[in-house]
């Protein structure tokens, strides 16, 4: 069952089309690996998808919804996790999360009991009341992926959802997403961190100046090219084969 079905979407910023066709279905369980270059329309997409952007052309339906015209019932049923430890660091964790929850309607002891858990499994429970002012990119984020997931959402998106974070803390998220995933949920990962997007991703789908220019699992995408990750066949695809080059160059210049 298409949980997400994208039709001919196309964004444009001024003169600028940033998108310019993409088409994508995805699968109810599915755990998509959302990659591609700097500007390439990762983020717009997923802005797209859960109706924070209300301005495209083409149609995108999310859980059935479609989120031009229904995109508070999209954000009700989905997580987001943002890039950029974006959050209001006035608040503390606790605040914050209380906050969340409240606008996805659940009870406040239910908010309660759920935030001071999770904030416990990411080691911030002795920090639950201070101030995230004061926090690291990666306490930040981990606030952040338990406000995507608070509300036990049936699709979660995230947006570079490693960013900042420690080894350990990286290893227990993708722990978590790989049961996510066994739990059913959907799951619409963008990341630049290619080993975890090879090793958590169900299908690989690769985007390069708003154009979808692969899409398959690993194993498709390696059958196709000579080259064995997906580091490589990334490089390979989006036409990035000149790095030695370029690095010599940018020392060359630094040198000047
Ligand atoms: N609010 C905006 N106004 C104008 N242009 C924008 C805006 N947001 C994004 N863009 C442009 O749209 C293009 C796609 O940006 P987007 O953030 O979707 O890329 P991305 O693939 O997520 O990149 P990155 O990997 O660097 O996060 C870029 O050229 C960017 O400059």
């Amino acid at each position: 069952m298409n949980v997400i079905r994208i039709e001919n979407l196309q964004k444009s910023y001024g003169s600028g089309l940033v998108l310019k066709d993409i088409n994508l279905e995805v699968n109810s369980g599915e755990i998509i690996g959302y990659i591609g270059p700097n500007g390439a329309g990762k983020s717009t997409t997923i802005k797209i998808l859960i109706g924070m952007i209300p301005d495209f052309d083409g149609k995108v339906e999310v859980l059935g919804h479609d989120v031009k015209s229904n995109s508070l019932e999209v954000k009700r049923l989905i997580g987001y996790v943002p890039e950029n430890a974006s959050l209001y660091d006035t608040l503390s964790p606790m605040e914050y999360l209380r906050f969340l929850g409240s606008l996805y309607e659940l009870e406040m002891n239910q908010i309660e009991e759920k935030a001071t858990e999770l904030l416990r499994l990411f080691a911030l429970y002795d920090q639950r009341d201070d101030r995230m002012t004061t926090f690291s990119k990666g306490m930040k984020q981990k606030v952040l992926l338990i406000s995507g997931i608070l509300q036990n959402p049936e699709i979660i998106f995230l947006d570079e959802p490693l960013s900042g974070l420690d080894a350990n803390a990286v290893i227990l998220v993708k722990e978590i997403l790989s049961q996510l995933k066994q739990a059913g949920k959907t799951i619409f990962y963008s990341s630049h961190i290619m080993d975890v997007v090879e090793k958590i991703s169900d299908r690989i789908v690769l985007i390069n100046k708003g154009t979808v220019i692969a899409n398959g699992t690993f194993e498709e995408l390696k059958a196709q090219r000579e080259t064995g990750s997906l580091e490589q066949i990334f490089n390979q695809l989006t036409g990035n084969t000149e790095h030695v080059h370029l690095a010599e160059e940018f020392i060359q210049i630094m040198n000047r």
